[in-house]
């Protein structure tokens, strides 16, 4: 039996109960998951329920509003308002819209204002929608410090990308909604590979996702360890996080941005509307992102991946194909446009910018 076989997927559970007393064991868990899978449960994460709760209430009142009101505010190339169906093409290879209507906010971290004209609901429940991105940015700051106690540099290492002068790419609100499946669009679905959301990786640095805790089976990850697209089923009471790619490019690959999409469900649950908030966190657009440097866990990862990418090198070569994973990784951040990489750095404003042209088809 090949080892892979033998690999349970399972997407690990973080708790962060007794945070100040417990954070080397927390950060212990998270190196597992973020090197490993690169997505995790988080729990005792003291976001209030019914925060959550409202939030969806209100996302799921504004995509009940007439398209003609929702298409009032649609997203262009700031990324923010509303993505009809079809709006987005997020899987890049196989260029199929997705099937889901989304509404993005952009937050500002002083809470004065939102940063564009949105519809009169986000409006009316704008300080809904900035406790709901505080708290989940309290839990983000937590998290970043632990990754940079795994990696043994400066606590403030990656809470820092965040203090910059601009101060408006902090957090991205993201409100999803996917209509339920028709019968015969499944098997058009499985045949065409029609997606409710493309396979991707997220452009930021953390993402948090909120599923109703009953909510429908749908979103899955390229498992690293099985090779195979998992289901993710949500976990009440749970958060989901996820590493996005300004992380891992900051880590060289050391913590993983692993593609995810969402499909149709098996059964029943495909029949069912599935919504989702997503929090994206992206720092200040002048902030330079590159990698760090002084951490021994990433040299140490680096010399590994140089000596494992040299033996894949050869395997490759004898197949006729000369890519490496550490290659890919660069080949994928060179793709998306980054003229502007220099000094192994970019602008925040550069990456984004250069991933939201890339997937949206703007009019
Ligand atoms: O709706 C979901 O479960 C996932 C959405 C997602 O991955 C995204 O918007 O980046
Ligand atoms: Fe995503």
């Amino acid at each position: 039996m090949s080892p892979a076989a033998v690999i349970e997927f399972a997407i690990p559970e973080i708790s962060l109960r007794d945070f100040d007393t417990r954070k080397n064991q927390i950060a212990a868990d998270l190196d597992i998951a973020c090197h490993g899978i690169g997505f995790f449960y988080l729990v005792d994460h003291g976001i209030p329920q019914e925060l959550i709760d409202e939030a969806f209430t209100l996302s799921k009142k504004f995509f009940d509003e007439p398209l003609e009101e929702k298409e009032k505010y649609l997203l262009g190339p700031n990324n923010q308002g509303y993505s009809a169906f079809g709006g987005q093409v997020l899987d890049r290879k196989r260029k199929v819209p997705d099937s889901k209507e989304a509404y993005n906010i952009l937050m500002l971290p002083n809470n004065s204002a939102f940063e564009s004209p949105h519809h009169p609901l986000f409006r009316e429940y704008k300080l809904l929608i900035q406790r709901f991105g505080d708290s989940a940015m309290d839990v983000v700051y937590k998290i970043m410090r632990l990754l940079a106690l795994v990696l043994d540099v400066p606590e403030n290492t990656f809470v820092s990308l965040f203090g910059g002068k601009d101060g408006s790419h902090n957090g991205t609100f993201r409100a999803l909604h996917y209509p339920p499946v028709e019968e015969e669009e499944v098997e058009d679905e499985l045949e065409n590979g029609v997606i409710r959301c493309g396979a991707h990786s997220d452009f930021g640095t953390l993402t948090v996702l909120f599923t109703e805790p009953d909510g429908p089976l749908g979103l899955q990850v390229l498992s690293p360890l099985t090779n195979k697209w998992e289901w993710i089923p949500s976990k009440p009471g749970a958060l989901l996080i996820n590493i996005s790619d300004i992380i891992e490019f900051e880590t060289r690959g050391y913590f993983l941005s692993t593609l995810h999409r969402v499909a149709p469900a098996p059964g029943p649950d495909r029949r069912r509307r599935r919504y989702s908030i997503a929090f994206f966190t992206q720092p200040d657009r002048t902030t330079i992102i590159k990698p760090i440097r002084g951490s021994k866990r990433l040299d140490n990862f680096a010399m590994e991946e140089a000596k494992r990418a040299k033996m894949e090198r050869e395997v490759k070569k004898a197949r006729g194909d000369s890519a490496t994973f550490v290659e890919d990784v660069v080949r994928r951040w060179k793709k998306a446009g980054t003229e502007n990489i220099a000094d192994g750095g970019i602008t925040v404003q550069d990456w984004i910018q250069s991933r939201v042209n890339g997937t949206y088809n703007f009019a």
